[in-house]
C-alpha cells in the first residue's frame, strides 16, 4: 500500500484464521476454570494493566491520578469494567460457535469504546497481552502452551474486529487533528 512521508498507520492488525473446533474446546474448559474466580481475575488484569502502563488510566475519571494498589483495587470504577471485561469475554466463549452474536457483541464494545470513552485501539491490543500473561501465571496448569496459543487467537480476533469497527466509525487518534 503507498504512504505518504512520514504518515503512519496507526495500529495495523491481520484477522487471525477462524477458530478451530479444538481450539474451541480448550478455550471454553480453561475459561470454566477462570470464571469461577471471575471477580479476582478481572480485578488481577486491570491492575497489572494499570500498574505496568499507567498512561492507560487516563481515561478512566476516578482513578487516572492514584498510584497506589491497594488504593487502585478499591476504585468502583476499576471493579465495575473489570466485570463488563470479564462479562463481554464469557459472553464470546459462550458463543464461540455464533459467529453473529460475537460480532454483535464486539461491534457494541468497539462503537463505546470508540465514540463514548475515545480509547485508542492499541490500549485493547495492550490489554490482550496482560490477559494472557495473567491467566498464564495464575492457571498455569489449566493455560498450557497449546490453551495459551488458542487464546492469543481469540484476543487476536477481538482486537481485529475492535479495530475494524473503530476503522468503519472514523476514530482518529486526538494527535492526529493537530497535525
Ligand atoms: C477486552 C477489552 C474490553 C472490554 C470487553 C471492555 C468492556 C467495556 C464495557 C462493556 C463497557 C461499558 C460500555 C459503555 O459505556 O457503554 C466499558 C466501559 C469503559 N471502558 Fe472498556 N472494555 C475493554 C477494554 C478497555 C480498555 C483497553 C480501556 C482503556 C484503557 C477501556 C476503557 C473503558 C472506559 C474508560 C469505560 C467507561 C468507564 C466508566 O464510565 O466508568 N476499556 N468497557
Amino acid at each position: 500500500m503507498e504512504r505518504k512521508q512520514g504518515e503512519v498507520d496507526h495500529l495495523e492488525l491481520e484477522r487471525p484464521s477462524p477458530l478451530t473446533d479444538k481450539e474451541r474446546v480448550m478455550i471454553q474448559d480453561s475459561w470454566a476454570k477462570v470464571f469461577q474466580n471471575c471477580e479476582d481475575v478481572g480485578v488481577a488484569i486491570l491492575i497489572r494493566l494499570f500498574v505496568n502502563f499507567p498512561i492507560s488510566k487516563q481515561y478512566f475519571s476516578q482513578f487516572k491520578h492514584i498510584e497506589d494498589v491497594r488504593e487502585l483495587e478499591q476504585s468502583s470504577q476499576l471493579r465495575k469494567h473489570a466485570h463488563r471485561v470479564m462479562g463481554a469475554i464469557n459472553t464470546l466463549v459462550e458463543n464461540l460457535d455464533n459467529a453473529e452474536k460475537v460480532a454483535s457483541v464486539l461491534k457494541l464494545v468497539g462503537k463505546a469504546h470508540a465514540l463514548k470513552h475515545n480509547v485508542d485501539p492499541m490500549y485493547f491490543k495492550i490489554l490482550s497481552g496482560v490477559i494472557l500473561e495473567v491467566l498464564g501465571e495464575e492457571y498455569p496448569e489449566v493455560v498450557t502452551p497449546e490453551v495459551g496459543t488458542a487464546w492469543t487467537k481469540l484476543l487476536a480476533t477481538l482486537c481485529y474486529s475492535v479495530k475494524a469497527i473503530y476503522d468503519e466509525v472514523g476514530w482518529t487518534p486526538p494527535s492526529a487533528s493537530t497535525g
